[in-house]
């Protein structure tokens, strides 16, 4: 288990990064779901301990982090959002130089633990190919092989998915479940669908601030029976913004179709639909602008 408490961090330039975080984040997929800015990278940085928070506190499986930072080095799998690789050097080569650096230094156990890794990520075909002309998809997964060296008890992953085809996403995703099995695996996106459909708890962040944690299903299910959805034209839809909670507007066939929050009947031509997460995090956000 991860605990953080009252988490504060204000960059030199006075934003305020994260501002009072605190989440409970047991073994599992967990989400932190939030839009451009809201800080998730910050806070995985702290995390990963490559920065520390103004004050508060980070405890792993009962250990003090920020005092004792070194003992959670040991158990961590990072990957950043921007990952650079050397051009030339092959998968192969390169897994085992990281495996190096991370330490382990015994010959057998590190070409065990490269090769393994290399089969787990589907790279083992083209472990000979240098890592600089890989796909997206598969630089993704050379960066999660190399999270994973050491066997860590916590992965953090910094959008991983950006920019990946739906192939490679949905693969990305379920090696990321099945690593999620035994450790810890935090996951930071802004594709409200990774979430719901794999991570047992998330939390959404804007500005800084939790404004929601837990199970996404109890998330979505506290919007039952109040989300509705009509067409409307596009001479009225600035109407409907101003008189409506609503929660999302997009195209469908050349005509805006909207969503809205209301614990009533909005009025005709409105038909009650499921929530769903995406439901969840807008109205979220408006309430927290
Ligand atoms: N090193 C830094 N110095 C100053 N400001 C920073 C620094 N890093 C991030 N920020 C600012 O802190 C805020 C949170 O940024 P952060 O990168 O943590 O958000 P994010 O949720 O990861 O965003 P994105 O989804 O765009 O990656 C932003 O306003 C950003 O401009």
């Amino acid at each position: 288990m991860l605990t953080l408490r009252h988490l504060h961090k204000t960059y030199a330039n006075g934003v305020h990064a994260t501002n009072d975080i605190s989440l409970d984040i047991p073994t599992g997929l967990f989400g932190l779901l939030g839009p451009n800015g809201a800080g998730k990278s910050s806070l995985m940085r702290t995390i990963a301990t490559l920065q520390t928070p103004d004050s508060g506190s980070i405890h792993f499986d009962g250990v003090d982090v920020l005092q004792n930072p070194q003992a959670l080095r040991r158990q961590l799998g990072y990957l950043p959002q921007d990952f650079g690789v050397y051009p030339k050097v092959s998968a192969l080569e390169l897994l085992n130089h990281f495996a190096v650096l991370k330490g382990i230094t015994q010959r057998g156990e590190r070409k065990e633990m490269v090769e393994g890794l290399l089969h787990q990520t589907n790279l083992w075909d083209a472990r000979h190919r240098a890592v600089h002309s890989y796909s997206g998809g598969m630089r993704q997964r050379f960066g999660i092989a190399q999270a994973l060296l050491g066997a860590p008890r916590l992965v953090i992953v910094d959008e991983p998915t950006a920019g990946l085809d739906p192939d490679e996403r949905n693969r990305f995703l379920n090696l990321l479940a099945r690593i999620g099995e035994q450790v810890v695996v935090i996951l930071s996106t802004h594709i409200v669908e990774d979430v719901t459909d794999l991570c047992p708890r998330m939390a959404i962040i804007a500005a800084g601030r939790v404004l929601v944690a837990g199970e996404p299903q109890a998330a979505i299910d506290t919007l039952r029976d109040s989300v509705w959805r009509r067409s409307v034209s596009e001479a009225t839809l600035a109407d409907y913004q101003q008189r409506y909670t609503v929660l999302s507007s997009r195209l469908v066939g050349g005509k805006p179709q909207i969503k809205v929050y209301s614990t009533t009947q909005p009025g005709d031509g409105f038909a009650r639909v499921e929530p769903d997460l995406e439901d969840v995090y807008f109205l979220k956000l408006r309430a927290a602008a």
